[in-house]
């Protein structure tokens, strides 16, 4: 642990990088998967399973928060690391995301976003100011400056319009996080899919100066080989020897291709979502649990894998349990996926600390061509 918020990175293969990011509630392990919170809560699981699997940091939803229970009762509570109990490190992103795709009446302004509540219909209004308020008083250790991440198609001057009122908000957001030793401020680079406009934005949010920077922007329905055309550029244009965050990613692949392109950390509903519908992923591909192949089937989902679904149930039991609509079918299912991307986050951090990554991806990408298993 660390007073302050530090980042040593340990060693590189290639692009990958691997390291630890310290901070006054534990050290963070990179490359990192950070597990969905969402509503001081990762869906269908205990916060001592979640460490259980493996993860160092969860995130948390500031637009969900400040609706409902609302950051002032939070912060009246004790903070959300008590509130949810875990005491390990919190990252909270900035609203900007979610309040763009969940709220209603959204009015987008200079200042910042006017919205209705999508639980009571209530008024509400997201600012770069506001947003370091909740995020303070939510008590999370990494911050996400206030952004919009413009919804694909875009023209290139959309995009360009929106890039630049982001990094606007990067500097407010900057200005009014202010000093908070133990903490630390990441910026977000926009963009779009346009080298040059990647370029400026890395260079406004240098200008600026941040413990962290994030490769915003993505995820967003542009497709692996766009994302990644994206990402064989622009981490380089972030400084070295900082942490890169890219937000909403993703699958298996998409984690390990981001990672082999100098990605430090990454966050995703995917292993609880897809866990709760049934799908669980394995070494060897996708398992879709409601296919009738596993009714009988009394082998493990994946014989390789240490968690309590894996060790305990068949198949043919966790068939059952979806078909019946059974908590327990999607608290095993979210463990599972859980602990599968945390064990590839650990494969590739002791590969890269051992130069064998290439290896590593080889043997990663051969175990995954059966598709669904
Ligand atoms: C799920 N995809 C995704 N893309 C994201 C982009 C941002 C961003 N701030 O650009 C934040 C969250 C995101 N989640
Ligand atoms: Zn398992």
């Amino acid at each position: 642990m660390s007073p302050k918020v530090t980042f040593d990175l340990h060693a590189t293969d290639g692009k990958a990088r691997t390291g630890v990011i310290s901070t006054p509630r534990g050290d963070i392990r990179t490359p990192a998967f950070m597990p969905v919170g969402t509503a001081a809560t990762v869906k269908a699981m205990m916060p001592e399973s979640v460490r259980s699997t493996g993860a160092d940091i969860l995130l948390g939803n500031t637009y969900h928060l400040m609706l409902r229970p609302t950051a002032e009762r939070i912060d009246r509570l004790g903070g959300l690391h008590k509130f949810m109990n875990w005491e390990r490190p919190i990252l909270t992103d900035s609203g900007g995301f979610q309040v763009m795709s969940l709220a209603a009446l959204r009015k987008l302004t200079e200042k910042g976003v006017t919205f209705k509540s999508h639980v009571d219909g209530s008024k509400h209004e997201i600012t770069p100011e506001r947003s370091m308020e909740i995020q303070k008083l939510l008590g999370s250790d990494i911050v996400m400056c206030f952004d919009e991440c413009p919804a694909l198609p875009a023209t290139d001057e959309k995009v360009a319009e929106s890039m630049r009122m982001s990094m606007r908000w990067a500097a407010r957001s900057r200005d009014a996080f202010g000093d908070r030793p133990g903490h630390a401020l990441f910026g977000i680079q926009q963009g779009g899919v346009t080298q040059e406009l990647r370029a400026e934005s890395a260079e406004k949010l240098r200008e600026i100066e941040f413990d962290g920077y994030a490769v915003g922007g993505l995820a967003v329905g542009e497709g692996q080989d766009a994302m990644f055309g994206v990402l064989d550029y622009a981490p380089d244009m972030l400084p070295v020897n900082k942490p890169r965050y890219l937000m909403g990613v993703g699958k298996p692949d998409d984690i390990v291709g981001a990672v082999a392109r100098g990605i430090d950390m990454m966050d995703c509903v995917l292993p609880s979502r897809s866990g709760r519908t049934g799908q669980a992923y394995t070494r060897h591909g996708v398992v879709n649990i409601k296919n009738a192949r596993h009714i009988d089937d009394p082998r493990p989902l994946d014989e390789n894998c240490s968690c309590p679904a894996c060790r305990n149930y068949s198949r043919a039991y966790l068939s059952h349990v979806f078909r019946s609509n059974e908590m327990i079918s999607g608290m095993l299912l979210t463990w599972h996926n859980l602990q599968y991307f945390q064990d590839i986050m650990a494969g590739m951090r002791e590969a890269i600390a051992a130069g064998t990554f290439t290896s590593w991806q080889a043997d990663f990408h051969a175990g995954r061509e059966q598709g669904d298993v």
